[in-house]
């Protein structure tokens, strides 16, 4: 049987001087080796609750907590953000923002001095993560010298060197093209492949979708929806009361059933949605 990863339990969450909760009554799990996307409209949380996770929220950002949050069995909040930092990493929206060093080889170095790793397991580590996300034979290059994708890769790199069994991604593809949000999205394949369990955080429908084994829906704080990926984008009435929607091409299928009164499956990527309209009309 699979073993939990992540819990949080009974979660509730106040910034100090705001009226009402920010994360009211949230309770899910996932297992080690899923991946979980959240999504959500703008200020329903979502960052909050990635936050509480690692533990930023509420021993860096302060506010009232209530609840249990538990990585592999740890309490979060009886760990501390360093010591959380081996099990969780986290990686933000602006790569530029994470990146400090003169080369790509002293970035990866940087977060694993604060851990104490010896300097030949560092070279074993950054020659690791360097290949996990396509970056071998870049170790001499400024980090400014990187394309937006380059730069969120190397940010998922570093952290990647800490060794963590959980990797969370708040929006990271949100300030790049379509070329560096797939770069991101591979690596994410890759880091599944590996058994890696991670959160991300996206508007990408489709790539969260095509992806995900759960999704996660916030609104004002609460969670709405919780489910795999074909059992949230299928309900797309509910998703556009929240604001949201499906999958274009989910959004396709359900438009073209409600036009044509059919009743094809919808689908969530387009390879699934070609083999069902194949299957309707090979035979007529
Ligand atoms: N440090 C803080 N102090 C007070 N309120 C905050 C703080 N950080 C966030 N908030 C508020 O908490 C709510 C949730 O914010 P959060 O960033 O978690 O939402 P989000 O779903 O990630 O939004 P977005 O999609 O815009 O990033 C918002 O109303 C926000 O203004």
């Amino acid at each position: 049987m699979s073993e939990i990863a992540i819990e949080v339990k009974d979660l509730t969450f106040r910034y100090p001087d705001t009226e009402g909760d920010t994360l009211k009554d949230i309770n899910f799990s996932i297992e080690n080796g899923e991946i979980l996307g959240i999504i959500g409209p703008t200020g329903a949380g979502k960052s909050t609750l990635a936050m509480c996770i690692n533990g930023l929220v509420p021993q860096v950002i302060n506010g009232e907590m209530e609840g249990q949050v538990t990585v592999r069995g740890i309490d979060v909040h009886e760990s501390n953000v360093a010591a959380m930092s081996e099990h969780v990493g986290f990686v933000f929206q602006e790569p530029e923002n994470q990146l400090s060093q003169m080369t790509i080889e002293e970035e990866i170095a940087f977060g694993m001095g604060n851990l104490g790793v010896s300097r030949d397991e560092m070279l074993i580590r950054i020659k690791d993560a360097l290949a996990q996300v396509g970056l071998t034979g870049f170790e001499k290059r400024s980090p400014l010298a990187l394309s937006g994708g380059q730069q969120q890769r190397l940010a998922i790199a570093a952290v990647l060197a800490m060794r963590p069994t959980i990797m969370i991604m708040d929006e990271p593809t949100s300030m790049l093209d379509p070329k560096g949000k797939n770069e991101v999205y591979d690596v994410l394949q890759n880091l599944k492949d590996y058994g890696m369990t991670g959160i991300i955080i996206d508007h990408e429908v489709e790539r969260i979708a095509a992806y995900c084994d759960k999704v996660l829906v916030l609104n004002h704080g609460e969670i709405q929806m919780f489910g795999t990926p074909e059992e949230i984008f299928t309900e797309i009435e509910e998703l556009h009361a929240l604001t949201l929607h499906a999958p274009q091409v989910t959004e396709f299928l359900a438009g073209y059933n409600q036009k044509f009164n059919q009743d094809l499956k919808l689908a969530t990527t387009v390879e699934e949605s070609v083999s069902i309209f194949e299957n309707a009309y090979k035979n007529r």
